[in-house]
This record gives structure tokens, C-alpha cells and sequence, in this order.
């Protein structure tokens, strides 16, 4: 049983937030390897200022270089957008594997507006990563209000394949002010450095 992290982003550009929690939740999770899923087009956000894909993936291989990590654009050959048909898909092509689902703090408070969402917690363990400014927002997220009673502590993290589902951890590391949103402001061309 290889256990994964599912990390799906936008990585537009990916950034060393990206990095820093996901070798953090690797640790606290006790995961083999880390697969980030560099979407297609993030259903709710807009297409302007998104990168073209292959200049997404490529950031994303150079800041996953020498890590246990694995950037892909899987949903792109799948055909998937929607997070909860990927792994509906994933789950079933690698039986094998384990998965669980990790992603900041930000995106939980979005969480009720993802499809079926109620289905992505039935299918997969979640574990959300403290994000500076958003984690009272989080934990006040109109998905948590469902979710609270399915809240695993810290402590259990590392048992997440023997949890019944649904299941959710909120996991905090040292807290880091990177976003995507920052350096485009600073550098809105990166992508042409990958063209
Ligand atoms: N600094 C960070 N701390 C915690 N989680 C983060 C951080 N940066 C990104 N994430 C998480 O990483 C995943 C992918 O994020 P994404 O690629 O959208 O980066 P972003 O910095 O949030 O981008 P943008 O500013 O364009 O929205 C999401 O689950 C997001 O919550
Ligand atoms: O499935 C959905 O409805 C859905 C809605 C919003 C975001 N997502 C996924 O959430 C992940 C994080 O997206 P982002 O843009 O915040 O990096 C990425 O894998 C998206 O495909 C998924």
C-alpha cells in the first residue's frame, strides 16, 4: 500500500508555499509520495490571468525538483476539472495506493462551494493546512458545519488509512505568507520564462 498525497493547485505559479506544506503534510501524514495536480482550469476561478497548463506543470516540476513529489497534469488526461470525478478516477485506476486529500485553508472555506462536495469527503481522508489569514475564516466555513463532527486530532494523523469516513485534520506548520496571487503581482510575466 503506497500511501499519496493528492495536492491539486493552480500553481500559477507553483511557489515555495506549495513545497514547504506539502513536505510538512508528507511528514504528518506519514506519506510515501506527494502528487501535485496541476489543474486544467480551477472550476470556480476565472481564465483570465491563468498561465497556459504546460507553463503551470513546468513551475511546478522545477519546484517539486528532488522531492518525494510528483507534479502532473493527470486531471489534463483524464479529462477531469472537477476534483470529485478525479478521484473517483484515481481511486479506482490505482487500487494499490491510498490517498488523501490535501489543500490550505483557503480552499476549505471555498469548500462548499466545489461539487459535491459532501462526496469528496465521503471518498478521501481531508487534511487542511493552516494559511496565514484564513484560518478563522476556515474553521467559520459554512463546510465546516458539517464537517466539525468528522474532525480527527493532530495527534491521530499519521492512522489516516483506518479512518472511517468522513474524515478531516486541520494541520498547522510554521506559517508561510507565500501566494501565487504575490509573485504575479511582482512578476506577471513568469510564464514566459517557460514558453
Ligand atoms: N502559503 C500557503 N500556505 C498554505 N497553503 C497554501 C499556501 N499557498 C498555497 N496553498 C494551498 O496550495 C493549494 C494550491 O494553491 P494555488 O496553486 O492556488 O496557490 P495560491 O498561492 O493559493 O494561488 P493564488 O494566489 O493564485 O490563488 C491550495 O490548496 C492552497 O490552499
Ligand atoms: O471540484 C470543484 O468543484 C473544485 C472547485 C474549486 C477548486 N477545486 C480544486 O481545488 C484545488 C485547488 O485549486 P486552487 O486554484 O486554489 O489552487 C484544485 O485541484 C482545483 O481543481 C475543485
Amino acid at each position: 500500500m503506497i500511501r499519496t498525497g493528492l495536492f491539486g493547485g493552480s500553481f500559477n505559479p507553483a511557489h515555495r508555499g506549495h513545497r514547504g506544506i506539502t513536505l510538512a503534510a508528507m511528514r504528518a501524514l506519514a506519506l510515501d509520495e506527494a502528487w501535485w495536480l496541476v489543474s486544467p482550469g480551477n472550476p470556480l476561478k476565472p481564465v483570465a490571468g491563468m498561465a497556459p497548463l504546460p507553463a503551470r506543470l513546468a513551475s511546478a516540476r522545477a519546484m517539486a525538483r528532488r522531492a518525494p513529489i510528483r507534479a502532473t497534469a493527470i486531471e489534463a488526461r483524464l479529462g477531469t476539472r472537477y476534483t470529485v470525478d478525479t478521484i473517483r478516477q484515481l481511486q479506482r485506476r490505482y487500487p494499490k495506493r491510498r490517498f488523501v486529500w490535501i489543500m490550505g485553508a483557503d480552499n476549505l472555506a471555498q469548500f462548499h462551494r466545489w461539487r459535491d462536495w459532501r462526496g469528496i469527503a465521503r471518498a478521501i481522508p481531508i487534511a487542511v493546512v493552516a494559511r496565514p489569514g484564513y484560518d478563522g475564516r476556515a474553521l467559520a466555513a459554512p463546510a465546516m458545519a458539517w464537517l466539525r463532527r468528522h474532525v480527527r486530532p493532530r495527534s491521530a494523523a499519521k492512522t489516516w488509512t483506518m479512518w472511517s469516513l468522513p474524515a478531516l485534520v486541520l494541520l498547522r506548520f510554521r506559517p508561510d505568507p507565500t501566494s501565487a496571487t504575490g509573485l504575479r503581482a511582482g512578476d506577471p510575466d513568469w510564464h514566459r520564462r517557460y514558453d
